[in-house]
């Protein structure tokens, strides 16, 4: 048997990178998998489409993590469409690179928005729904290997993720009287859009891969496998966890 046969999962930002690497990673793993997507409609429906190749049934919802209330719509869709939530996995973030002497205030308070506040409310409303079903749950927050370590150009990005690691932190203490388990991953480097541009400085990429000892940056789809084993019941007893996955970045000071 599959190690998600039967659950829905739910994953914010899905259309690209990590966010469609575990939605893909989910279903391959037996669940239905219900994504949340910003902007672009044909790479939703390219998700939706590899869910299906997987076996399982896909849905696309369109809607900004920031704003409050698509929290709540997307959790009510996905139950309208398969019945139930069991795994919330909020992934959808933003990073743009920037100086902290003259960052811009809407810079930092989008950041804050999306990054944070739109994992609380996604959280929040899967949560207040698993409690209605009374069967438990799993909640796994995209922290990041920088909710331990700084950034100089991430001063705005920084807090947002180490916020995520204690998000789950307390919501797994507030949660597990319901059997919801809480966890985050902390991805280091991973090749994808959100830095495609800040790696494409040669010098910059070679010193990052130089700090990884296994001598590579990460692909979104090493994310998924840990993603599927948070979500599943082999991690029954795992909560308020934080899982470095960032090929031993953390750990290689000299
Ligand atoms: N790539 C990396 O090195 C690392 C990434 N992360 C985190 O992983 C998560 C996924 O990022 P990646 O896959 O790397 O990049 P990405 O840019 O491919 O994915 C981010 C996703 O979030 C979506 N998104 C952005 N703003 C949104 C909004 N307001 N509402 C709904 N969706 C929105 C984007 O459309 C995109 O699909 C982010 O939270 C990021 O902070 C964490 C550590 C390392
Ligand atoms: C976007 C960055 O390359 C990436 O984001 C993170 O959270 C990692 O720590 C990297 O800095």
């Amino acid at each position: 048997m599959k190690l998600l046969a039967g659950k829905t999962v739910l994953v914010t930002g899905a259309s690209t990178g990590i966010g469609r690497a575990a939605a893909v990673g989910v279903a391959q793993a037996g669940a239905d998998v219900v994504i949340n997507y910003h902007s672009r409609d044909d790479d939703a429906a390219a998700c939706v489409a590899e869910i299906e190749a997987a076996g399982q049934r896909g849905l696309a919802v369109k809607g900004d993590v920031a704003a409050p209330e698509t929290a709540t719509e997307f959790v009510t869709k996905a139950v309208e469409a398969f019945g139930k939530v069991d795994v919330m996995v909020s992934n959808a973030g933003i990073c743009p690179f920037h100086s902290f002497l003259d960052m811009p205030v809407e810079t930092v308070q989008r950041t804050m928005q999306v990054n944070l506040l739109g994992g609380y409310f996604m959280c929040q409303a899967a949560a207040n729904q698993m409690v209605k079903q009374g069967h438990g749950g799993a909640l796994i927050a995209v922290s990041s290997i920088s909710a331990l370590v700084g950034g100089e150009y991430q001063t705005h990005y920084t807090p947002t993720k180490a916020g995520l690691h204690s998000l789950m932190q307390s919501t797994a203490i507030a949660l597990g009287k319901h059997k919801i388990r809480c966890n985050s991953v902390l991805p280091g480097t991973i090749l994808t859009e959100i830095n495609k541009e800040d790696l494409a400085d040669v010098e910059k990429r070679k010193y990052m891969e130089a700090r990884i000892p296994l001598g590579r940056l990460g692909q979104a789809e090493d994310l998924a496998g840990p993603i599927v084993f948070l979500a599943s019941d082999m991690a029954a007893y795992v909560t308020g966890a934080a899982l470095l996955v960032d090929g031993g970045a953390f750990v290689n000071l000299q």
